[in-house]
């Protein structure tokens, strides 16, 4: 219950900061995670959006969770992609370290799926993942991974897909033997990245699925893909040899026209 009011009488501090010494006018709280808490702002002059994320004041005095939060801006810094929303400044509020970037103004796929849903056929999602590589390869070559493409981390916008959310971020470590990773989500180089957008790919994959069956069966039986794009799926999910980088997958794309011979859109 005090925390609950400890973090409502700090809204109210971030909102009296960025009225009183900033730019913006302070529009409302976008979002509450496990570790911060978003705010959309808009330049007084320009009308452009912005986001404010903070730590939450229950880890304030923690020290991992401050290093963690400042490798976050560091990063968001350092990746400089028009995927990514830019880092615009950053600063601390009583104590409390915020950052200040782009808003990205567009739909994250879970919005998509399962607010409007909305279906991705076989050709569309292949053609979203290829887009995705790209933008990982990019990320990979700043070695940095990002850990954590799920589907409200990956919004589209004007047709373009845009990455959000870099609390989980983290510097590559290409050292890392594949036999050494306990957990494929949390691994510090490409193989958690590529894990993800394996998962990513079969949300929008069964965008298209109605059971036919009472009993829940595998994702390789539920969805009629042709071989070719299950094998690809489960070298994303470690179920057979992992692809070597993001450029590997990207190249060892199921090829269009296997894709094309079947009728699942
Ligand atoms: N740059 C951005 N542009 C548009 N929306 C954003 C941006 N950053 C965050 N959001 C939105 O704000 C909300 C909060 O996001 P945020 O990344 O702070 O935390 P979270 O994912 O909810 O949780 P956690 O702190 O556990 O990572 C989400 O709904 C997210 O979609």
């Amino acid at each position: 219950m005090l925390r609950y009011f400890s973090e409502k009488k700090y809204n109210h501090l971030v909102k009296d900061y960025v009225t009183a010494k900033t730019i913006y006018n302070f529009i409302e709280e976008i979002g509450v995670g496990a570790y911060g808490v978003a705010y959309l702002l808009e330049d007084m002059n320009t009308h452009k959006k912005y986001v404010l994320k903070r730590l939450k004041t229950k880890h304030r005095h923690k020290k991992k969770i401050r290093q963690k939060f400042d490798q976050e801006i560091s990063i968001l810094n350092e990746i400089e992609l028009p995927n990514v929303p830019k880092l615009v400044s950053k600063g601390e509020i009583s104590g409390i370290p915020f950052y200040i970037m782009d808003y990205i103004e567009g739909k994250t796929f879970e919005q998509s799926i399962f607010q409007d849903g909305q279906i991705f056929s076989l050709k569309q999602s292949m053609q979203i993942t290829k887009e995705l590589l790209q933008i990982l390869i990019e990320f990979h070559k700043k070695g940095i991974v990002h850990r954590d493409l799920r589907i409200p981390n990956i919004l589209l916008k004007d047709n373009t897909l845009h990455i959000i959310d870099f609390g989980l971020a983290a510097y590559m470590k290409p050292e890392l033997q594949l036999d050494k990773i306990n957990n494929p989500k949390r691994a510090e180089n490409h193989i958690s990245d590529l894990y993800y957008i394996g998962h990513f790919l079969l949300f929008l994959l069964y965008s298209t699925y109605t059971p036919t069956k009472k009993k829940e069966r595998s994702w390789q039986e539920e969805l009629l893909l042709p071989q070719e794009v299950i094998e690809y799926i489960e070298r994303l999910l470690i179920i057979r040899p992992a692809f070597s980088s993001a450029a590997d997958a990207l190249q060892s794309l199921p090829l269009r026209e296997h894709i094309e011979n079947t009728n699942i859109y």
